[in-house]
């Protein structure tokens, strides 16, 4: 199956009722576009599914996906948790006057600042990943003579069948506690022993970008046969991210949807088993949730031929805006904006503007006949597009529009030259 988008009554690429071309026109290109109904519609199904089976749970966004303002009001808006990996995105939070005790704290080397910026704002939830951060948590709480709840991170020892880089339940991984050594029950002895420490419960996130339901399943087995052995109760079972999402037509992934079905059913089993209190189950998406609803536009600029090789077609923007090909050699699949469903008369590479020849934003991509100063859009790109964005070769990072039900607003402003030279400072 293609990956899916709407078009109007003339055939022209439209994002929340909005013409692709026409905010290219307004806002510039490259322009990062998300279509907040499809951010909406994804949040309300993942909560249906609990909802529907009368279970106690959070979904948490895994806000590094996306984080802005703007997007975290919306989360706000539709009652979703959210988990944050830095003092920027607490910040962010803040900005974003968001209920703060519905925000969770994961990641592997948490500042000694950030856990007092989490723990002074009323920050809901830390997720602890290593006895360093225990002890630091510990002595930060007891300063204030405070009481935090928190998560242990267990590392499963479950191989997720993604890209290495994005792997992260096997035991030689940097995150969470290994449990094959003691380590995580350890934790749980300290942090259980600890006067400032509320342990609500486990967590693990085995990778992302996953397709097989398994790897979910073996991962939330794991948890309650682990805090079972343990002589553990959670409150709280927290088994991450991860879901798959439809890049080009050659990924079939499940609905997000049904992994947390099997995740639940997993969880169900198991404390029904082992004759414990069924506990809120936790899950943390962050692709699935903003990735299919993002469109990357950008102005087809130079084209190279090379004679029996290949055809490079270039854009304005590249690995500045999204990092994915490069790092993961992800795949995308781009239209052409104003008439994608022509016919294709050429095979392109396209690429960047970036000096380096891994800039590729699409590997091999079919298109109309294409001019320079036509509008090409890639698909799917809500998802650590924007978030990974750098200023690689001093490009201002793009510009971020919303769209829902017609109106679009711009969320994020394009950087300026100005704001890239802010910080900079003569050498005398
Ligand atoms: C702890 C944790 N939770 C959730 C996520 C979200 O993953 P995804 O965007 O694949 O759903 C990640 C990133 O992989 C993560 O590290
Ligand atoms: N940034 C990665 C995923 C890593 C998720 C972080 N835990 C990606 O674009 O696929």
């Amino acid at each position: 199956m293609a990956v899916p988008y709407q078009v109007n009554q003339a055939g022209e690429l439209t994002i929340g009722g909005v013409t692709a071309t026409s905010l290219a026109q307004k806002y510039q290109t490259p322009l990062y576009v998300y279509d907040v109904n499809s951010i909406r519609n994804q949040m309300r199904a993942f909560k249906a599914v609990f909802i529907n089976r009368h279970m106690a749970y959070a979904v948490s966004y895994a806000s590094k996906a996306f984080a802005t303002v703007a997007m975290y009001e919306v989360a706000a808006q539709e009652d979703i948790h959210l988990d944050v990996v830095s003092g920027g995105e607490i910040q962010t939070a803040l900005a974003a006057n968001f209920p703060m005790a519905n925000v969770s704290f994961n990641g592997n080397n948490k500042s000694a600042e950030e856990l007092e910026m989490a723990i002074d704002n009323g920050l809901g939830t830390i997720i602890l990943d290593n006895f360093y951060e225990i002890n630091l948590l510990h002595d930060l709480l007891a300063e204030r003579n405070q009481k935090q709840n928190v998560l242990l991170r267990i590392t499963p020892g479950v191989e997720a069948h993604t890209h290495d880089y994005i792997s992260t339940g096997q035991t030689d991984s940097k995150f969470g506690f290994d449990v094959n050594s003691g380590q995580a029950q350890q934790a749980l002895a300290q942090t259980l022993a600890d006067p400032y420490l509320n342990v609500l419960g486990v967590s693990a996130h085995i990778g992302s970008q996953i397709f097989d339901v398994t790897g979910f399943q073996m991962a939330a087995a794991k948890l309650v046969d682990l805090v079972h052995e343990w002589g553990f109760e959670p409150q709280v079972i927290n088994t991450g991210g991860g879901f798959g999402i439809r890049y080009t037509q050659e990924d079939q992934p499940l609905p997000a949807t049904e992994f947390v079905e099997a995740i639940i059913d997993t969880i169900t089993e198991k404390t029904t088993e082992y004759g414990m209190t069924m506990p809120t189950i936790w899950i943390e998406p962050g692709r699935a949730i903003v990735g299919p609803a993002g469109y990357n536009l950008y102005t087809i600029g130079s084209r190279k031929d090379v004679p029996g090789i290949r055809s490079y077609l270039s854009v304005d923007g590249g690995m500045g805006d999204n990092i994915r090909p490069a790092l993961y050699e992800a795949k995308y699949e781009a239209i052409l904006a104003n008439n994608p469903s022509a016919p294709s008369e050429q095979v392109v590479r396209v690429a960047g503007k970036y000096c380096e020849s891994g800039d590729v934003l699409v590997w091999e991509q079919a298109l109309p006949q294409t001019k320079p100063g036509d509008v090409l859009a890639v698909l799917a790109t809500g998802a650590y597009g924007y978030s990974m964005a750098s200023n690689y070769n001093r490009n201002p990072r793009p510009a971020v529009v919303f769209v829902e039900d017609g109106k679009e607003q711009l969320v994020v402003e394009r950087e300026t030259y100005t704001d890239m030279l802010r910080l900079d400072k003569h050498y005398q």
